[in-house]
């Protein structure tokens, strides 16, 4: 309790909070700002039911395929997958007091204040302990050393999953990606094929077309363009990087190398997590 404290206390005072207290007096700072308000909203364990304790997060360079598995994951298990950037993006189309100027963070490549991140996190964990859910997959939570030291000072996180994908290959597919404005599903037009170099593997993933419904509704994240995904890209490297150390150093890392295309790397995760045996499998994977 008393880590939590110290972490509250310097989560408080810190200049990037008192400047964002200046301009942006429309949320509720002291609740934003508060780790408190993130932990309370963190669901009770309840280890009876399947899925519930589980807590996890997925890291990993913009354009790996968090969102993906994430999902995936989360549909396997039966538990509420939370992705941050969703967070950020749903604030951004409700034009609320903070539309504006997250919208010019994002179309930077920038990150959002973590006191902001943290206060749009608690909303969504408040809305799944309402719901008598317990287990989480976090997905672009934890983004810097200090969200990790405030989650881990509020939960005990069991497993961080770490994609990783060439360079080359994740330019490719941010630039690829394409969400259907009608259906919201997430399709992706860029055709991956690198060849293997110095004894690594040809690197194939395929494109994932929409269904001929959605096809004249795509449109493209306004982040996603190869100026910002490089921005991301070097933010990702500055800030989020220390963030494997932290879990590295806490035994809580699992490395995964995405393979290929999702069919080939969805079957490879499951072996990693040892649950290629999980009757549920095939549905989740639809
Ligand atoms: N934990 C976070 N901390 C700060 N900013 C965040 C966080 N999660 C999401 N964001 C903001 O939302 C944007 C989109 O996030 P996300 O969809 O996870 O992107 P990416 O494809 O880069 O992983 C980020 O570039 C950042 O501006």
């Amino acid at each position: 309790m008393a880590v939590l404290s110290r972490l509250m206390l310097r989560f408080r005072t810190s200049s990037t909070i008192r400047s964002f207290c200046t301009k942006y007096s429309e949320i509720d700072l002291t609740r934003a700002a508060s780790a408190e308000a993130l932990s309370s909203a963190l669901p009770v364990e309840d280890s009876k039911e399947k899925g519930r304790n589980v807590h996890w997060v997925f890291l990993g360079c913009p354009g790996v395929g968090k969102g993906t598995y994430a999902a995936r994951l989360s549909n396997l298990l039966g538990v509420s997958h939370i992705a941050t950037g969703d967070l950020v993006r749903q604030e951004l189309s409700s034009h609320g007091p903070l539309s504006s100027q997250l919208a010019e963070i994002v179309n930077q490549g920038k990150l959002i204040s973590d006191e902001i991140i943290i206060n749009l996190l608690s909303k969504r964990l408040e809305e799944i302990q309402a719901k008598g859910e317990t287990g989480f997959i976090l997905d672009g939570f934890p983004r810097t050393v200090r969200q990790a030291e405030i989650l881990e000072g509020v939960t005990d996180i069991g497993l961080v999953i770490n994609l990783k994908l060439r360079e080359e290959a994740l330019i490719a597919k941010c630039l690829g990606r394409r969400i259907c404005s009608d259906c919201g599903g997430n399709y992706n037009v860029a055709c991956i094929d690198i060849k293997g170099e110095d004894g690594s593997p040809r690197m194939y993933m395929p494109p994932l077309l929409p269904p001929p419904n959605c096809e004249s509704k795509l449109i493209t994240r306004s982040d996603d363009t190869e100026e910002v995904v490089k921005e991301r890209l070097r933010v990702y490297n500055e800030k989020s990087r220390p963030v494997e150390e932290f879990y590295r150093a806490r035994g809580k890392l699992l490395e995964f190398d995405l393979p290929g295309g999702i069919p080939e790397s969805w079957t490879k995760l499951l072996q990693a997590l040892n649950l290629d045996d999980h009757e549920d499998k095939k549905s989740a994977a639809a």
